[in-house]
């Protein structure tokens, strides 16, 4: 078994080392800061993002990226989307070969409307990846570092490179899928993290589970319009990466989208919600992402939109609601069959 870089030791960075150790892999794990990574080495633990987990020994955390990537052949970068970028740039500095780059980021960015695959295409040095390749699926780090069975999928566009990284990952309770649609499973994992705000914010204003299904259900026909738009197939939506994804992050409170809306619907302030949680809250910036996309693509998402005005005009969540549930009246599959005709006549 070769060595594999997981670049990124919060949640879900670390919960995929633990994967990868278990298949029999050697681990390097690049931390962002020097106590996480001695903490990782000489305790065994990562308190901060996994509490309570064991770390195996074969991963050996590090600060330095050369060391880190030095002799691997696989790249996992799972740091938040805002940081993709800067650290791609400072890969290209020390890869010593040529690799495969996964990524298992959930978010798009705000004002270019960057996929993560598509920030790393742009920013690494072509001469050192031969692919990149995305892990999405409904998969809290909490659940996997305790190996509770859970099922992920991963998209390239060499079916071959997907069964690779496949190969990697995949174990009796780490069931891994392929998919060629990067474009939809991408935008499935970023997007609904939005949709898991939402959820948040209607169980912390006291709704129940109605509203949750409204959310979930209308969530996902508007994640579908914009994806589709965008070129994703209309049926990934209905897979892992799409539906699963939605309801494992709406309905836990594992979620930091969720947790984050939650406080919200109970009337607390975004900047002090962000900063009490510690973690990474990718739909903040996703919802920004996604409403300006909205715009430019001329899609309806009236959820994604009243999100963006809780988050970013201070408006108030119940007038949002109440704005939802007075709209003009529509037939429930009127977008669904217009999309599916759509792709079948393509
Ligand atoms: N947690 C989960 O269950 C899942 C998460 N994801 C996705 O994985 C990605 C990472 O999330 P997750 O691990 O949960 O996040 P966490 O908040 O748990 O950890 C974030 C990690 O990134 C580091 N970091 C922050 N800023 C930078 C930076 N500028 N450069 C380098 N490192 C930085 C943090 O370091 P520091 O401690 O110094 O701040 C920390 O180690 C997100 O896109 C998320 O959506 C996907 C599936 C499941
Ligand atoms: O993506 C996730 C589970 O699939 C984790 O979601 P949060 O970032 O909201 O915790």
């Amino acid at each position: 078994m070769g060595k594999v870089a997981v670049l990124g030791a919060g949640s879900w960075g670390t919960a995929l080392a633990i994967v990868l150790a278990d298949n029999g892999h050697e681990v390097g794990l690049w931390a962002h800061r020097k106590e996480l990574a001695d903490e990782i080495n000489e305790k065994r633990t990562n308190d901060k993002y996994l509490q309570g987990i064991s770390i195996p020994e074969q991963i050996v955390a590090d600060i330095e990226l050369s060391a880190v990537v030095k002799d691997a052949d696989d790249i996992i970068l799972v740091v938040p989307t805002k940081a993709i970028r800067e650290v791609c740039q400072n890969l290209n500095q020390v890869i010593d070969r040529k690799v495969t780059i996964t990524h298992a980021s959930k978010g798009i960015e705000p004002e270019t409307y960057k996929r993560v695959s598509e920030i790393v295409r742009e920013e690494m040095a072509e001469e050192l990846y031969d692919d990149v390749v995305v892990l999405s699926g409904p998969s809290h780090a909490e659940e996997v570092s305790l190996r509770q069975p859970t099922t992920v999928t991963v998209s390239a566009e060499r079916l071959e490179v997907a069964e690779r990284v496949q190969d990697l990952f995949i174990n009796r309770q780490f069931r891994v899928y392929t998919s060629p649609d990067i474009v939809g499973v991408e935008l499935g994992g970023a997007l609904k993290n939005i949709i898991a705000l939402g959820a948040g914010i209607s169980d912390g204003l006291g709704y129940g589970d109605n509203a949750k299904a409204a959310l979930i259900t209308r969530g996902l026909a508007e994640i579908a319009r914009l994806g589709t738009s965008m070129g994703a197939n209309p049926l990934t939506f209905s897979g892992l990466t799409g539906i699963g994804d939605l309801i494992v992050t709406c309905t836990s409170s594992h979620s930091r989208n969720w947790r984050a809306g939650y406080k919200l619907g109970q009337g607390h302030d975004l900047e002090e919600v962000l900063e009490q949680m510690g973690m990474v809250v990718e739909g903040v910036r996703t919802t920004k992402a996604a409403y300006q996309l909205s715009q430019t693509q001329k899609v309806e998402m009236p959820i994604t939109g009243g999100i963006y005005r809780i988050l970013f005009d201070s408006e108030d969540p119940r007038d949002v609601v109440d704005q939802l549930m007075t709209r003009i009246r529509r037939h429930e599959m009127e977008d669904l069959t217009n999309i599916l005709d759509e792709h079948m006549n393509e």
